[in-house]
């Protein structure tokens, strides 16, 4: 693409993405809020704060003008899930109508239960909405690590586009239609680690993460169902490929969150100050599947948990003692 890319939001993933656009050979511009925050990275040319030890490819620009964003080819949404709505809305205000905007963050709005791509087609109907998810540690990504994830559009050749211009040698982009499917992955996925995080905490054992694994996916599998996600589409990055590496690992917000609160730390100690979207969502995944009677009792259990309503031990014990039923 002969115009730059342009990435909303300079946390770790926003930062890793610039990095992954720009060694694809793209010119990248990386909002931010502050312009002190965008005259530091410029200057030192890492992001200390969210990416500590990367050093920022020669191609990015650090900006902290939105309307510099203008000129970009596609603008990639890299800020928290509960901030699309007013990113979305400002960067409506300035994007040609035809600018494609990327969706990374993932989540489900909390105030509305509304999926994020359907609040992006709120705010900008008439634009092309994409979405980027998958198996994918910021830190590993800007590292050079292999990666693999997969983005979504309606519009299949656009998505082709799309994943042909990020794709480099260690950031491999699958493309594909299923846009409901890959937003479903992204946003279930965090809620369901939190259940493998606590789990671990109260240290019930390698086999009981292991069954919430197999179990959490039956649930993500019939909710992307009743939503008209593709199961095909689950069954790959987006869905248990990623959950697969956030149920697995404490390099995981939404793991390690359920970790400490395992140890018996605190809900409000646990995020340890970081964004931990599967907090924000649990409620809303929880809320939209009742709505379609879809029957998600690990989902139940982390929202039960987060509400205050229920010990962990509790809500393991309920969950080890529903009536035997048939496992699919
Ligand atoms: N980190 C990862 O490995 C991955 C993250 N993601 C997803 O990407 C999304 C962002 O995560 P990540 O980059 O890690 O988060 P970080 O916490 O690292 O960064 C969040 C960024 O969003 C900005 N921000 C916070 N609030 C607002 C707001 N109200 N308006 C505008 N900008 C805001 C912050 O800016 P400020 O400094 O001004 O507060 C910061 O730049 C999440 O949905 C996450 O699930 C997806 C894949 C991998
Ligand atoms: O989405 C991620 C990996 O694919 C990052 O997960 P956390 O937000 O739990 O750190």
């Amino acid at each position: 693409m002969p115009a730059p890319i342009g990435i909303a939001g300079a946390g770790a993933w926003g930062t890793a993405l610039a990095n992954v656009a720009a060694a694809a050979g793209q010119d990248v511009i990386l909002w931010m809020r502050t312009a002190e925050q965008a005259e530091a990275i410029a200057r030192s040319r890492t992001n200390e704060r969210f990416l500590p030890g990367i050093r920022l490819h020669d191609r990015v620009r650090p900006i902290a003008d939105l309307s510099t964003l203008t000129s970009a080819a596609a603008v990639l949404l890299v800020t928290p899930s509960q901030t699309t709505r007013t990113m979305a809305g400002q960067l409506a205000e300035i994007l040609p109508a035809d600018t494609p905007l990327v969706l990374c963050a993932k989540g489900i709005e909390r105030e509305t239960n509304a999926f994020l791509c359907d609040v992006v087609e709120d705010v900008r109907p008439d634009a092309p909405v994409a979405v980027l998810s998958g198996p994918s540690f910021a830190d590993d990504v800007a590292r050079g690590l292999p990666t693999a994830v997969t983005l979504a559009c309606r519009d299949g050749e656009l998505a082709r586009t799309l994943a042909t211009v990020l794709s480099g040698p260690t950031f491999r982009v699958y493309h594909g239609t299923d846009l409901r499917g890959v937003e479903i992955g992204g946003a279930a996925k965090n809620v369901l680690a939190i259940a493998c995080g606590a789990v671990a905490g109260r240290g019930l054992g390698e086999s009981a993460k292991a069954a919430l694994i197999a179990r959490g996916f039956a649930e993500l599998l019939r909710f992307a169902r009743a939503y008209g996600g593709e199961a095909e589409t689950l069954m790959g990055l987006s869905g248990l490929g990623d959950l697969v590496l956030t149920c697995s690992s404490a390099q995981s917000r939404n793991f390690a969150f359920g970790l400490r609160l395992g140890h018996g730390m605190s809900l409000q100690d646990a995020a340890a100050g970081k964004l931990v979207e599967g907090t924000a969502s649990a409620h809303a995944l929880v809320t939209l599947a009742r709505a379609r009677n879809v029957d998600m009792p690990v989902a139940e259990a982390v929202d039960q948990v987060l509400g205050g309503l229920c010990t962990i031990d509790a809500a393991v014990d309920s969950l080890m003692n529903r009536p035997v039923k048939s496992e699919q």
